[in-house]
């Protein structure tokens, strides 16, 4: 049994008036990567702060690797990696005396090359402002894993990177995974958490909507065939499946099935023996775009 790094209960956390998270609880193990998906405003960063120490809740309650993250700020800074949306850096400094820097005031010394690592090294005397888009982020990436912490959050680590760059990020994370580090996530890009999360939630408005492995969470979905029906056809035609059928005006059907297989060889087997053909057949398990979307409607007509 893994320990519990990250415990959320019940966390609220206003902004005046608004609350922007309303009630959340999760929990994250050590050595996992947990991932935060949401739309815009969701109140993904709002729960990071929170979770960073940088926010205080209004209500619930949050421990972070046996402390409180707001009262035991300085002691966990020490052991937590945060890389930020936006960090801002000294645009006149380089990386090597960034690095020089942060591993002073984070007390998190560098044990290794944490430039050549992210490949930076090359570029160690450059000044910030000299640097690319993907470099300065990655430059956000060495600060965070900086000492090896044993907590990282990173907070949209590869947006604006070109998939090159993202990759490589992807396998700075990994690596770290490999190593027992905890990861919390959160990225706007669902193919970053289902490549690299072990579990995920998906907030809206303020609350998780779906949570669980990446695979539960797949699982729970409906998997979707659609194909094109010759001449005037109707669905009525169709074999008995597990799954519902839609038709649309231009004459595609598609089916939403918990039975993959089963509907698809229904259909394949009937086609056949009927001498039909289906036009451009497409089947697919959910993908974690389907669920996300799924996620929003479901919040959203609940809400
Ligand atoms: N300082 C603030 N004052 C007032 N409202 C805020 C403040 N910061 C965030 N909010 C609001 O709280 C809600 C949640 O914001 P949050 O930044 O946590 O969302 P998010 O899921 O991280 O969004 P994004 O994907 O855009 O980063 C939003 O409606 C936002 O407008």
């Amino acid at each position: 049994m893994r320990n519990t790094v990250i415990d959320v209960t019940g966390l609220r956390c206003r902004y005046g008036d608004f609350e922007a998270v309303r009630g959340v609880d999760f929990e994250v193990v050590q050595g996992e990567l947990f991932a935060l998906l949401g739309t815009n405003g969701a109140g993904k960063t709002t729960t990071m702060e929170a979770l960073e120490g940088l926010r205080a809740p209004s209500a619930g309650t949050v421990r972070v690797l046996g402390g409180d993250p707001v009262r035991d700020r300085a002691a966990l800074r020490r052991r937590t990696g945060i890389m930020l949306q936006d960090s801002g850096f000294p645009a006149d400094l380089t990386p090597a005396e960034l690095v020089a820097m942060w591993g002073a005031v984070s007390g998190r010394r560098a044990g290794e090359d944490v430039l050549e690592r992210l490949d930076l090294a090359h570029r160690r005397d450059v000044r910030v402002k000299q640097l690319s888009g993907g470099e300065r982020r990655r430059l956000d990436l060495a600060l965070a894993v900086l000492g090896r912490p044993e907590l990282l959050f990173l907070d949209e680590p590869t947006t604006g990177l070109d998939p090159e760059s993202r990759r490589r990020t992807w396998d700075v994370v990994r690596g770290l995974l490999a190593d027992g580090t905890t990861v919390v996530l959160t990225t706007h890009y669902l193919e970053e958490a289902e490549t690299l999360a072990h579990r995920l939630a998906i907030m809206h408005e303020g609350v998780v909507a779906v949570s669980g492995t990446v695979e539960e969470v797949l699982a729970a979905h409906p998997a979707r065939i659609a194909f094109d029906l010759p001449g005037d056809l109707d669905v009525d035609v169709l074999p008995m499946l597990a799954g519902d059928v839609l038709h649309r005006p231009s004459g595609r059907v598609e089916v939403r099935t918990p039975e993959l297989q089963d509907d698809l060889a229904a259909l394949l087997a009937w086609a056949t023996s009927t001498g039909l053909r289906l036009g451009r057949i497409r089947a697919h398990h959910a993908s974690l775009e389907d669920v996300f979307h799924a996620a929003r409607t479901t919040a959203g007509a609940s809400a």
